[in-house]
């Protein structure tokens, strides 16, 4: 192998830039070239790609966001758009792709490989919904953004006497809200993997009250849907004031933490070790502190269940 291309594709996530910059110089350590390909699927289309040395990737593990930038590519899931893809691989003479991205650049991925181009998945999304690892890349810093909020959010709640509604990212997946929760000491996490009860979350809430209690903090994962309208129907069975806070997309910007730079450090090397070694088709993952790699389809195929360790812990440490 010659040649390996990088992009980074769909949501970015802090530390993007430390595995970009791993799977640079570790290739370039090696004796390969790097080209690197910008704003994912589109700019591989677009043409949009240029050679990365030691030094492009100087002065980027600190940062948030990826200095490839990102896209979401609706030409890249036609068969032309892929088609197009995979000459223009050919055309820049790259033998080898590492896509860092979610679940849904993870399905570029694994058609890139189905078409025979060695390519492999690296984790790379805030929402840590990939099942077959313990963690992408991004969670971590993400986590640390929310319980930030958390422990300001709290301090106003407190001298107001109020609940608020913290609402986190996590589309489909609660993990966010759930680790958020527990790391903050929040009284319920409410997340789209368990049925939300409103009278259970009063409860706690009026019992929190009985018991002193100056505030309560209730995370929200986004894929649950409508704080707003929460708010009210916690305001009607408690009394209380109930205020909300949408955090968004501060929690996928912002400099990485030591863990994530870590993770994305040795997830890009990992990558282009498996491609010199002349695997193909594989996803990179960390499972307790070992990293793994196994089929990429077999990846996407897995289910991400519930922490139910986590979620009841969780629920007892806020009675
Ligand atoms: N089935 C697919 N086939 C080919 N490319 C896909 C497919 N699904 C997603 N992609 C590509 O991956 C990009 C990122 O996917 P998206 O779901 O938006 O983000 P993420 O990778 O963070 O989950 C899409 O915009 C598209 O270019
Ligand atoms: O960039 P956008 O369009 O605002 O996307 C927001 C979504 O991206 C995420 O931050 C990350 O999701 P993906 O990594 O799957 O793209 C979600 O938590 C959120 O719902």
């Amino acid at each position: 192998m010659k040649k390996i291309g990088v992009l980074t594709s769909g949501g970015d996530a802090p530390g993007m830039n430390a595995a970009i910059r791993a799977v640079v110089r570790t290739a370039i350590y090696n004796g390969m070239e790097v080209a690197g390909i910008y704003r994912g699927y589109q700019g591989l289309l677009e043409g949009d790609i240029e050679a990365l040395t030691v030094a492009s990737v100087g002065d980027i593990i600190h940062r948030g966001g990826t200095m490839l930038r990102t896209a979401r590519c609706l030409e890249f899931k036609t068969e032309e758009g892929f088609q197009k893809g995979l000459t223009m691989l050919k055309m820049f003479k790259i033998d080898g792709l590492v896509v860092i991205g979610g679940d849904g650049s993870f399905n570029g991925a694994k058609k890139l490989a189905e078409a025979g181009f060695p390519t492999i998945g690296v984790p790379g999304t805030i929402d840590n919904d990939l099942p077959y690892t313990d963690f992408t890349l991004g969670f971590d810093t993400a986590l640390t953004t929310v319980v930030n909020a958390i422990g300001n959010i709290r301090d106003t709640s407190s001298s107001h006497g109020r609940i608020n509604i913290i609402e986190v990212m996590g589309r489909n997946c609660g993990d966010i809200a759930l680790y958020g929760g527990l790391a903050g000491g929040a009284e319920a996490a409410i997340i789209p993997e368990v049925p939300m009860d409103i009278n259970d979350i009063c409860s706690t809430i009026l019992r929190g009250k009985r018991r002193g209690k100056l505030h309560s903090i209730l995370l929200l994962a986004e894929g649950v849907g409508k704080p707003y309208e929460l708010a009210e129907s916690i305001t009607k069975i408690t009394g209380a004031e109930v205020r909300v806070s949408v955090i968004g997309h501060l929690q996928r910007g912002g400099t990485p933490t030591p863990n994530d730079r870590i993770l994305g450090s040795r997830f890009g090397a990992y990558a282009v070790e498996l491609l010199r070694d002349g695997k193909e088709g594989r996803a990179v993952g960390v499972k307790g502190n070992a990293l793994i790699d196994l089929d990429i389809s077999e990846a996407l195929a897995m289910k991400k269940t519930l922490n139910q360790e986590v979620y009841d812990l969780a629920q007892i440490l806020a009675i």
